[in-house]
């Protein structure tokens, strides 16, 4: 593995010890060919992961009765469906908690891969991978000339913002480690959703994203950001001395107007909205507005599942307007996202709901990992500068996969 310069948050035997049963349940759901997801919130430092016997294609609503994990597509398609996964097994992470069983037993042979991997574990996982291999990637001349094709219809006033994404994929180095690269994202960014997602059919996706879509806290208030505009950190530079330039300022404005639209379309008036101000994620700055409303106090009790449908995609990741932006992104980029800005997150585990775009974010395939990013553009974008935003904006993840690159 490389070397990273960043600071590592010391971890007591006990967190250890959990981590190491999450890991292992992990490793056990793999070998069963079972979907399951592994993450860890921002801010806290249990490592939680859940075990279905079966996947869903139906989302149940955020508030409850059910529990488990949503993994949503950008666009759902027949090969990128709309996916939950049921609490059958689930494990908070916490130094005195035990694994939960839910509704479906697992197959005994999740319980006999989970005895065996007691010992320490050297044989290699396996993880699933999407069956058409990894999706296409383009090369800077010609992303570069689809941002000015888009910032011309933007200058002819077609739209205001659109988000354009590119790939890039790597052969991954011998001796890669699935759960080594999860455990350094944990501790490379501590405010960041970190996840490890691999479902049968589907793929295999790790991230850490900073953008959070829905949370239901367990005293029933939601919340949601608008995240948008983006410079790198430099050492000089802290959060508070940040100076965003007019380009930045209305990306973000348009996002946050968004998630506006969004309540007013519910008749909703009643919520609270703080910001925007400089936030840190990772090796980035952007412009975060936050927002909240408890909800059975402004009489939505369903205000979650309500601003869900409303809110995806954001305009953080597709643009205003909407309509539009979705079509220009279908005829420009060369891609398909897959998951990437889609969503992702624990639905009603530990009595919260916790769902993030999912960004930051590596495909894995046998062999191969392929990385996605995106920029906001608007009228104002230079090419050349999209693409290196784009390009740290990879980095967040890929610099786990340097070795890859020589
Ligand atoms: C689309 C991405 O980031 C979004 C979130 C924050 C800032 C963004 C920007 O400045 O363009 C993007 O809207 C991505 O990371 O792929």
């Amino acid at each position: 593995m490389p070397q990273t310069n960043t600071t590592h948050i010391p971890l007591t035997s006990a967190d250890s010890l959990s981590e190491e049963t999450a890991f292992r349940i992990f490793r056990a759901a793999l070998a069963s060919n079972l979907p399951v997801a592994l993450w860890r919130l921002p801010g806290t430092k249990e490592v939680q992961v859940l075990v279905s016997a079966q996947v869903q294609q139906n989302l149940p609503p955020m508030e409850g009765p059910q529990r488990g994990f949503a993994f949503c597509p950008f666009q759902a398609t027949s090969s990128t469906p709309n996916t939950f996964l049921p609490a059958d097994l689930y494990f908070s992470g916490k130094a005195d908690a035990s694994p939960e069983k839910g509704e479906t037993e697992l197959p005994s042979c999740f319980w006999a891969y989970f005895e065996k991997t007691d010992e320490k574990q050297d044989a290699e996982l396996l993880w699933p991978s999407h069956p058409a291999g990894p999706v296409k990637s383009i090369a800077r001349d010609a992303f570069e000339q689809t941002v000015a094709t888009a910032v011309k219809a933007m200058q002819a006033g077609c739209l205001e913002k659109v988000v354009l994404s590119r790939t890039k994929t790597l052969p991954l180095f011998n001796g890669f480690d699935l759960l080594t690269a999860f455990a350094q994202l944990t501790r490379l960014y501590p405010t960041a959703f970190v996840s490890l997602v691999a479902i049968p059919g589907l793929g295999t996706w790790l991230g850490a994203t900073p953008e959070l879509l829905v949370q239901i806290d367990r005293h029933r208030v939601f919340r949601t950001v608008a995240l948008a505009g983006t410079q790198p950190i430099t050492d000089k530079l802290t959060p508070a001395d940040a100076i965003w330039r007019q380009k930045e300022i209305e990306e973000q404005a348009l996002v946050q107007r968004y998630v506006v639209s969004c309540f007013r379309h519910l008749r909703l008036r009643e919520y609270v909205e703080m910001g925007p101000r400089t936030i840190i994620a990772g090796n980035l700055l952007h412009l975060r507005t936050d927002f909240s409303a408890a909800m059975d106090e402004v009489g939505f009790p369903k205000l979650g599942t309500q601003m869900l449908e409303l809110l995806h995609p954001t305009s953080a990741v597709g643009g205003m307007p909407k309509a539009a932006a979705l079509q220009m992104i279908g005829q420009l980029e060369v891609h398909d996202r897959r998951y990437y800005s889609g969503f992702m997150g624990p639905v009603q585990l530990g009595q919260e709901t916790n769902l993030f775009v999912n960004l930051r974010c590596v495909e894995l395939g046998q062999d191969t990992v392929t990385a996605y990013a995106g920029a906001g553009m608007t009228a104002d974008s230079v090419p050349a500068k999209e693409w290196v935003e784009t390009e740290l904006k990879m980095q967040t993840v890929l610099r786990l996969f340097q070795a890859s690159e020589s």
